[in-house]
């Protein structure tokens, strides 16, 4: 599209059902880094409540967006529900609330970077959901923390990457952990990746699960309202650690190492 039919849409107000943007909205502890990425984020479903918003060009745009969400929506529940019935608890466990604040999308473009060892496309972050669902096209770029060393995770054609999030590892009290990834750049060739950001009810009480909880096993957070989070979130720039201790009954416990 050109850029004047763009520049319209480009805004850092997260609360626009469809925006533009470069960067990264997090605070990022007021260090001022930029990141090579050039985004645009959109609410994809319920469908009829966010179609609307949705940008009327190019033409394809709206109905490869409404399969592809609906696609996505199935995709999750159907995870989830390997994920509660691989826990022990039952499949349907994780459906409802948690997953029933809508689907956010971001659609990341990272063009070539003249000296990649100045910038990375993307903060080290975890994400904030259950979980969210990841395709990163056939260029490299997404790397996970694995045992303290970032590791690549190549795309694997017609794959998704399925990444755990906060919320996972505090419903399920630590029994699971949300994975830390960033994305680097490259000098050769720009990148495409789509983020399916599948979010819990802003009202939704989050806790440890009950079925995980016992008094070997006592529970490592404290209640909050998902809205609470949403807001802790974004101003602690999203890193992992800073996060998860804001929301830990005993903050000086060794947060579990990531594997
Ligand atoms: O581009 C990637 O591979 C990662 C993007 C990502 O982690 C995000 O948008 O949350
Ligand atoms: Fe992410």
């Amino acid at each position: 599209m050109p850029a004047e039919e763009k520049l319209p849409h480009y805004s850092d107000d997260l609360s626009k059902p469809f925006r533009l943007d470069t960067s990264t909205t997090y605070v990022d502890g007021g260090s001022g880094d930029r990141y090579w990425r050039d985004y645009l984020q959109l609410q994809c479903f319920p469908i009829d409540r966010f179609a609307p918003d949705w940008p009327a060009k190019p033409d394809a745009f709206s109905g490869g967006l409404a399969a592809y969400a609906v696609a996505l929506q199935e995709l999750a529940a159907t995870v989830l529900e390997l994920v509660a019935e691989g826990l022990g608890l039952d499949k349907s466990f994780f459906l409802g609330e948690l997953i029933g604040g809508g689907t956010l999308m971001n659609v990341n473009w990272y063009p070539p970077c003249p000296d990649p060892s100045l910038t990375m496309g993307l903060v080290p972050h975890c994400d904030r959901p259950l979980l969210t669902v990841l395709s990163q096209g056939d260029v490299s770029g997404l790397q996970a923390k694995h045992r303290g060393r970032w590791i690549d995770v190549h795309p694997v054609p017609n794959a998704f990457v399925i990444n755990l999030g906060h919320l996972m590892e505090i419903v399920t009290n630590g029994l699971l952990h949300s994975v830390e990834h960033r994305a680097v750049t490259n000098s050769s060739a720009a990148r495409l990746s789509v983020v399916s950001i599948i979010m819990p009810e802003m009202d939704s009480r989050i806790e440890p699960l009950p079925a995980l909880v016992s008094e070997e096993k006592p529970p490592k957070f404290r209640p909050f309202l998902f809205r609470e989070f949403n807001e802790a979130y974004t101003a602690a720039a999203a890193n992992r650690e800073d996060v998860l201790r804001l929301f830990m009954i005993h903050p000086s416990d060794t947060i579990g190492s990531q594997n």
